[in-house]
C-alpha cells in the first residue's frame, strides 16, 4: 500500500537555559524551557534519507545558547520570535518554526536583619527563591501520652548566583570534575523539624508562625551563607533553625544539587562569562543530613520520602 508522509516537525525541546546578568553584584536571572520544532521541505529526510534539508537539532540547542549570549533574554516573547524569525530566514528549507518557552520566575531572598546593616540592603543582591508555592508537611503522631509532632515541606526551589564555591576534594582515577571558584548553587528543599513539644496542652507552639519563621531563617541561611559546598550549607541552614526557635530540636534535610553548568560557547566565537548556564535535571547529587540540639536524640526517619 502506498503511504504518503502528513504533518511533521523537529527540532530539540525543553532547552534548559538559565542567563544570569550581572549588574555590578546586582544579579538577574531569566529561567526558560525553551522547545524548538522547525518544519519545511524535509520530505527527503523521511523518504530517502537525504539529509541535506536538516539542520541538526543539536544546532537549535546550540542557537538557543549562543542567542542568550549574544541577545540577551529581555522577555521570553522576544527570545522566541529572535529564534523563530533565525530559522526561518538563515535555511532555505526551514518555512515554519515554532518555539514554545516556559519561564520561572524567581524573586530576591529578603536578608535578616544583622545582615542588612552589615551589607546595607534589604536582600541578598544574588540569592532567589522561585516563585509558587512549596508544599508543606505534617505528620503528628500520638500514643495515647505523648505527642510528636514533625512539621516541613518539599519543592521549595532556590539559588545563589554566586558565592559558592566547590573545590580540594579527593581526586582518584575517576575523577573529571574541575573545581568551581565561582559557581551556582542551587536546590530543591525537602526539609522536616521536629518540635520538642510532647504533652502539655497550655504550652502548645504557635504551629503557624513557627512554620513562617522557620522558612524565613532557612532561606536566609542560605541566602547569606559563603557556601564552600552544599552540605556545609545544610548544616548552616539547619543550625540557624535549631539557634532561633526554642520548639524545635532537630532538623532533617533532603537537598537534591541542581547542577548549572556553564555553556562552552567557544565554538561560536562567544565568551561565555559566567552568564549563560544549562540546567541539568539529572543526574544530581543528593545531599542529606540531620541536624540536632545538643544532647537530643534523633527521630526523624531518615527516608523521609515516606513521610
Ligand atoms: O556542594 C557539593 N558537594 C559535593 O559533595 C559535590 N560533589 C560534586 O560533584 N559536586 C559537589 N558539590
Amino acid at each position: 500500500m502506498p503511504t504518503i508522509l502528513g504533518q511533521n516537525q523537529y527540532g530539540k525541546a525543553e532547552n534548559r537555559v538559565v542567563k544570569i546578568t550581572r549588574d555590578g553584584d546586582t544579579h538577574h536571572i531569566k529561567d526558560l524551557n525553551v522547545s524548538v520544532a522547525l518544519s519545511g521541505d524535509l520530505e527527503d529526510v523521511h523518504l530517502s534519507g537525504s539529509n541535506a534539508h536538516c539542520l541538526p537539532t543539536d544546532t537549535t540547542k546550540n542557537t538557543v545558547y549562543a542567542f542568550a549570549k549574544e541577545y540577551g533574554i529581555e522577555s521570553a516573547e522576544q527570545f522566541g520570535i529572535h529564534l523563530a524569525r533565525h530559522f526561518v530566514t538563515s535555511q532555505e528549507p526551514i518555512k515554519r518554526a515554532r518555539i514554545r518557552i516556559e519561564e520561572y520566575a524567581w524573586e530576591r531572598i529578603e536578608t535578616s536583619e544583622a545582615n542588612s546593616k552589615f551589607i546595607g540592603a534589604d536582600d541578598v543582591k544574588h540569592s532567589f527563591v522561585r516563585k509558587g508555592q512549596e508544599t508543606r508537611v505534617s505528620e503528628i503522631t500520638y500514643d495515647g501520652e505523648n505527642w510528636q509532632v514533625i512539621s516541613g515541606l518539599k519543592d521549595l526551589i532556590v539559588m545563589n548566583s554566586t558565592n559558592s564555591e566547590f573545590w580540594g576534594y579527593i581526586k582518584d582515577k575517576y575523577t573529571t570534575l574541575q573545581e568551581a571558584y565561582d559557581r551556582i548553587l542551587a536546590t530543591q528543599v525537602s526539609g522536616r523539624w521536629r518540635f520538642n513539644w510532647t504533652d502539655d496542652e497550655q504550652r502548645m507552639p504557635n504551629w503557624e508562625k513557627s512554620y513562617d519563621q522557620v522558612k524565613k531563617h532557612m532561606l536566609q541561611a542560605f541566602a547569606e551563607t559563603y557556601s564552600l559546598s552544599l552540605q556545609q550549607t545544610l548544616y548552616q541552614m539547619g543550625s540557624r533553625i535549631i539557634n532561633s526557635r526554642s520548639e524545635i530540636d532537630e532538623v532533617r534535610f533532603s537537598l537534591p544539587n541542581k547542577h548549572h553548568f556553564l555553556v562552552d560557547l567557544e565554538p561560536f566565537g562567544l565568551k561565555n562569562d559566567n552568564e549563560v548556564y544549562y540546567a541539568a535535571d539529572r543526574p544530581y547529587g543528593l545531599i542529606e543530613a540531620t541536624i540536632l540540639r545538643d544532647g537530643v536524640e534523633p527521630q526523624i526517619p531518615v527516608d523521609m520520602t515516606n513521610l
